[in-house]
């Protein structure tokens, strides 16, 4: 009964409390409680700090699971993402979002700060680790006679997204545009380069390949150097960004084949241009205007049809070699040996929520911040709405799901579509129990209890 409730629902949600911190440990944080049903398990707070009566807040049974501050990440690791791995390792794509106020232990959980320490290893690490094994175990399959065996490794793409750019971390922090394409797609590139032999490169966010583990360790440490800190409401070094980091699953034939389509791109945009311009040109030289102001065919020059086909010809060779470019990379999928190649898993470090109500709290340590920043936080709690509005419509089956709302979900968009195919999305609320922070978390958790519930739906 319990495993057929949790396989209909499609989004699940997570709660985690952290450990009060060395400073805030002379109190014993405010009381929580967790009362287990046949299914999921809904948590109740309160505290009486602050108010005149004691505030007590109970939220239905939305969390598939709730970790006591005694859990290590490997605890989370085992409980939320181990068991999505198989699917990955199917071509399947999970999303995993941390969701909490600031300083309540969303970058300790996906990222973590000690590497070294595998218990922990910050849940996309630990994804990245299990992978390999899995991909370990394909390597010693055997494959057809008439095959060879491919190279197997994971790409990891690492971007923080700000106000209305995303950053990419693992290419010197470049700005990216979000824009929705002709296709519908979201596309997010980076600025337009030109190149020495006149091709025109628009480079899509950085996929790093990566043949071990060491390697997507290195990539994240190094990326993440260039992650944007601020001031926030809570504590000085809080990240400000939403930070994203995809790992998915590929072979040296598939990032090869990928490579090859970007240099097909490139030469197809000085050409596709050129086609236009004689296009413009021939028809503006081919009408004059009358001394009435009338526009009537230029009897000394006629549209040169040659030279406009010539140049229509040009594109459409063009535009061949880009579509054979994109048919490589299609066949990479076909081979059944490499079902998992593809799979993803994408990691979502939520900024922080900042829902800091300033008419409960007493906090004096708050550091304050500039204007800046506060434009930040409103930014943020702009895409965090999005984000809910997403995965509620999503949830309820809703027909139209409202992507666009913010340049956060318009990116996370093709993720959270590949995810209904066989994949699975969810989230991590960090709470903290520092009667401080009793309305941060008591946001946090009804915003969770929405969601959770209608993942259930
Ligand atoms: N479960 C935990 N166990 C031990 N320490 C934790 C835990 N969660 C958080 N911490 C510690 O609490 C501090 C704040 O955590 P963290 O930086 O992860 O917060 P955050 O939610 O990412 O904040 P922000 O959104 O501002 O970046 C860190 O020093 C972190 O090591």
């Amino acid at each position: 009964m319990a495993d057929q409730q949790q396989a209909s629902s499609s989004f699940k949600v997570y709660a985690r409390w952290r450990p009060l911190t060395a400073i805030e440990s002379s109190t014993a944080g405010f009381e929580r409680n967790t009362i287990e049903s046949e299914t999921n398990s809904s948590i109740s707070i309160s505290s009486h700090v602050n108010t005149n009566r004691t505030r007590t807040w109970k939220s239905d049974a939305s969390f598939t699971k709730v970790f006591p501050e005694t859990a290590a990440n490997s605890d989370i690791f085992a409980g939320v993402v181990a068991p999505t791995v198989p699917r990955v390792m199917q071509g399947a794509t999970c999303n995993l979002f941390a969701y909490g106020h600031s300083g309540s232990g969303k970058t300790h959980t996906i990222i973590g700060y000690n590497y070294d320490d595998s218990n922990q290893l910050g849940l996309c690490l630990g994804a990245a680790r299990r992978l390999f094994e899995a991909l370990d175990q394909v390597r010693t399959q055997p494959v057809e006679e008439t095959r060879e065996r491919e190279d197997l490794g994971v790409a990891v793409r690492l971007y923080e997204v700000r106000g209305k750019h995303a950053y990419d971390l693992l290419n010197n922090n470049i700005e990216c545009y979000i824009r929705e394409g002709p296709d519908g797609q979201t596309h997010v590139r980076g600025q337009t380069e030109t190149l020495e032999d006149g091709k025109v490169r628009v480079r899509p966010i950085v996929a790093r390949p990566c043949w071990c583990y060491e390697e997507v360790q290195e990539a994240v440490r190094t990326g993440l150097k260039g992650r944007t800190t601020g001031s926030s409401s809570i504590h000085d070094e809080s990240s400000r960004t939403h930070a994203v980091i995809e790992l998915e699953v590929v072979t040296r034939r598939l990032m090869d084949a990928r490579e090859e389509v970007t240099a097909r791109e490139s030469e197809l945009v000085p050409v596709g241009k050129r086609a236009t311009d004689v296009y413009i040109e021939e028809q503006s030289k081919s009408i004059i205007k009358t001394p009435e102001g009338k526009y009537i065919p230029n009897p000394g020059h006629p549209v040169n049809q040659a030279i406009i086909d010539a140049a229509e010809a040009e594109k459409a060779e063009y535009e061949n070699r880009l579509r054979m470019a994109e048919d490589s990379v299609k066949a990479c999928f076909d081979s059944p040996q490499n079902a998992c190649l593809g799979g993803k898993f994408i990691f979502v470090d939520l900024a922080g929520s900042e829902y800091f109500d300033a008419a409960t709290s007493t906090s004096t340590s708050r550091p304050k911040q500039t204007t800046q920043e506060q434009r930040q936080g409103r930014q943020i709690n702009t895409d965090l709405f999005a984000l809910k509005e997403v995965i509620r419509a999503k949830a309820s089956k809703q027909s139209r799901i409202p992507f666009r709302a913010s340049p956060l979900t318009m990116i996370l968009r093709s993720h959270f579509l590949a995810e209904e195919r066989e994949g699975q999305s969810a989230m991590i609320l960090t709470l903290s129990p520092e009667e401080e922070q009793f309305v941060a978390t008591l946001n946090t958790l009804k915003y969770g209890n929405l969601v959770g519930e209608a993942g259930r739906r």
